[in-house]
């Protein structure tokens, strides 16, 4: 298949869809980005890497973060679910509701609470975002990646969401470290900045069965597959059962309108655009997402 040619064929097939929805604007320096980006990036187990549109452009990693430390967490060990669920939550990805009639515990690693815990739970072997650059760099073989400084701070100054979650937390015995401690790490972790390509292939240790692209395992392959099973039933908030529908595959959101999707066995794909719907997630890049799966018929169903 030549995927070149089938990332540019997609990114015409939803131009209509490129500048629809809203760029994120509860974090003020998100809102500066250009709404009408398209990028979407390939990479293969094989390490053939193809692209389309603005794929080698940064933009802000954002929740796309918490699968990198989830994974992170959990190549020290199991501990992390015994303080953060995996089911669906079925609200919005930073909501407070559930989390006082179910004892502080999150639903599940990929809405904001539990992102925090798992943050915190990292944060036990040293700086969580350092830990994330250190593994990302190493992944997509750049040394430049970092914390876009303008993002960290914007997103500093208006945290009080998360700030909330993670006291609450902290009142049921479920923060191990300070609140502002953990809150720092968690916002220069959704501040990175990657191009889809550098995600791409950051990624693809899922697609590998755990297998990092050095050759060694971050994650045995059972491991690998749950953080897959997760993605799939909660890595798109409330609308994981849309995203199942429509793409297929286990899949990643942020609000900075990436998401990273899965192949298991043969490739990791990126795609963004920065307008999102009202869930949070990219409307040009759930629909060439299910573009990408229609055509190739790469799915795990
Ligand atoms: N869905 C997202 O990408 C949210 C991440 C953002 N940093 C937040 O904490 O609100």
């Amino acid at each position: 298949m030549d995927l070149a040619a089938l990332l540019d064929r997609i990114a015409g097939d939803v131009s209509a869809d490129i500048g629809r929805g809203a760029v994120a604007d509860y974090i003020p320096a998100l809102a500066r980005v250009a709404p009408r980006r398209f990028g979407m990036a390939v990479a293969e187990v094989d390490g053939s890497l193809h692209g389309t549109g603005d794929w080698e452009q940064p933009f802000s990693l954002q929740s796309m973060s918490k699968v990198f430390t989830l994974a992170l967490a959990l190549s020290h060990g199991e501990g992390v679910w015994a303080r953060v669920g995996r089911e669906p939550s079925g609200n919005p990805f930073n909501s407070l509701v559930q989390l006082e009639n179910e004892d502080g515990i999150p639903r599940n690693p990929f809405i904001n609470a539990g992102a925090l815990v798992v943050t915190d739970e990292l944060a036990r072997h040293g700086d969580a975002a350092d830990a994330l650059l250190g593994f990302l760099r190493a992944e997509c073989g750049r040394a430049d990646i970092h914390v876009d400084p303008e993002v960290a701070a914007s997103e500093a100054a208006h945290a009080d969401r998360n700030r909330a979650l993670a006291y609450f937390m902290a009142s049921y015995g479920n923060m191990r470290h300070p609140v502002p401690s953990v809150l720092d790490q968690y916002v220069r972790q959704c501040s990175i900045a990657m191009s889809c390509a550098d995600v791409a292939r950051s990624a693809l240790f899922l697609a590998r069965h755990g297998v990092r692209d050095d050759g060694t395992r971050l994650l045995d392959s059972s491991a690998a597959k749950r953080i897959n099973a997760v993605m799939l039933t909660c890595g798109t908030y409330d609308a994981a059962g849309e995203f199942a529908y429509r793409v297929g595959l286990p899949g990643k959101s942020g609000v900075g309108g990436g998401i990273v999707a899965i192949v298991p066995g043969r490739c990791a794909v990126c795609v963004w655009s920065p307008g999102l719907d009202a869930r949070g997630n990219s409307v040009a890049g759930v629909s060439a997402l299910d573009r990408f799966t229609t055509l190739t018929g790469w799915s795990v169903f």
